[in-house]
């Protein structure tokens, strides 16, 4: 019987690790032969996350790229900004696959990355051998990857909304505005949002105005993609929820296309993308409909009144924002079936 390849974690004490634990075991290619912890290495990973009992029977083990290369194939790093920058070049080092969770490689310019992240940039021979993993969009430059940058989450949300309009020169690229919206999760467990529940609790709350780290990187995919730098008006918010991104994305439209063509014109590019479901016309998707899901779904109301199109893409930010694409990932560097441990429906409600 062959044998299943090897996964290691790095981050398996954060929300985007635990994603990626929850999701493996249901892969039948894939085993998870290493948990890494920077913090708790020596301990269960069940001491921590109770939910996880009886997942997986050897101790957290430490950050040591050396060991991970003897117990693992592929790791998936789901660490901080700043932390994969310096971890990835020695997991590369030992010969590992590597699928980075984090933003320090999707940026192809090194000074752009340190200009929005505010710490050094990792080498650029890096950025440029990383491959940037949108699957419905990039998918075939995956299959020859040894070395991945996940999406951001609102990145993913955001692009898989934009870019089928885009690339057919329906929508003028000098008017997209994009409202973005997110569960606290998104935060990451090592942040303080996690412990202000009465702050965060019945608010909406607008931050990083026209500075999140997501702009450069939406800008650089809808740059390629339209053959001409693209700039973007870009609000974020946290919502008092779990899980969950919607991006409702405005654009001028370059004709007066109606919904229905946006429909049929998004069921045809992702025609065949199992991850991609595109709503009826008048019926707009909402984020309990994917939670838990690798699913990003699609609505649009076009206004012929204004000339604009309103589209608005959601997807669960820690599965298609983070740990499921990561899989996806996987799965299509590796040449397996793209769908391979993430058949899970959506917890509804
Ligand atoms: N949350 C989300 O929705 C999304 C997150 N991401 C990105 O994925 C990555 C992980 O995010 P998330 O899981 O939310 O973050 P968390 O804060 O929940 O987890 C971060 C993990 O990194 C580990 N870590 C911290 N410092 C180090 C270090 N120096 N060396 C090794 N490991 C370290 C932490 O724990 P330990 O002490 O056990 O090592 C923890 O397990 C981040 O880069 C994030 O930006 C991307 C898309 C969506
Ligand atoms: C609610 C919230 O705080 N979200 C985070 C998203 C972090 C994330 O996804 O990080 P990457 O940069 O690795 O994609 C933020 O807005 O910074």
């Amino acid at each position: 019987m062959e044998r299943k390849t090897r996964v290691a974690i790095v981050g398996s004490t954060g929300y985007g690790g635990v994603e990626l634990i929850r999701l493996l075991q249901n892969h039948p290619k894939a085993e998870i032969t290493s948990v890494i912890s920077s913090s708790s290495a020596g301990a269960a990973l069940e001491e921590g996350f109770p939910h996880l009992t009886g997942v997986m029977d050897r101790p957290l083990d430490g950050v040591n790229a050396e060991e991970m290369a003897q117990r693992a194939d592929v790791v998936f790093a789901a660490t901080p900004s700043g932390v994969s920058a310096k971890l990835v070049p020695e997991l590369l080092a030992e010969g590992l696959k590597v699928i980075d969770l984090s933003g320090d490689f999707r940026l192809k310019d090194g000074a752009e990355y340190e200009q929005w992240y505010k710490h050094p940039a990792p080498p650029a021979k890096l950025l440029e051998q990383a491959v940037y993993g949108l699957c419905e969009v990039f998918g075939d430059r995956v299959k020859e990857a040894g070395f991945i940058s996940n999406p951001g989450c609102y990145p993913t949300a955001t692009l898989l909304g934009l870019i089928p309009a885009l690339q057919a020169g329906w929508i003028d690229p000098g008017s997209l505005i994009i409202d973005a919206k997110s569960g606290v999760s998104g935060a990451g467990r090592g942040t303080s949002l996690q412990v202000h529940y009465a702050e965060i609790n019945e608010n909406f709350k607008a931050y990083k105005l026209n500075k999140h780290q997501h702009i450069p990187e939406i800008e650089q995919a809808l740059g390629e993609i339209a053959g001409e730098p693209v700039t973007i008006t870009f609000t974020t918010q946290l919502v008092p929820m779990t899980r969950g991104i919607m991006a409702t994305c405005y654009a001028k439209m370059k004709g007066n296309y109606n919904e229905q063509e946006f429909i049929d014109l998004y069921r045809n590019y992702y025609t065949g993308r199992p991850y991609v479901r595109i709503r009826g016309a008048g019926i707009w998707p909402a984020t309990k409909e994917v939670a838990g899901s690798n699913y990003c779904d699609i609505g649009f109301a076009a206004d012929p009144r204004t000339g604009r199109i309103t589209i608005v893409s959601v997807i669960d930010n820690l599965v298609k924002g983070a740990a499921g694409q990561a899989i996806q990932n996987l799965n299509l560097m590796m040449g397996w079936e793209e769908t391979l441990g993430l058949g899970c429906t959506p917890v509804y409600p």
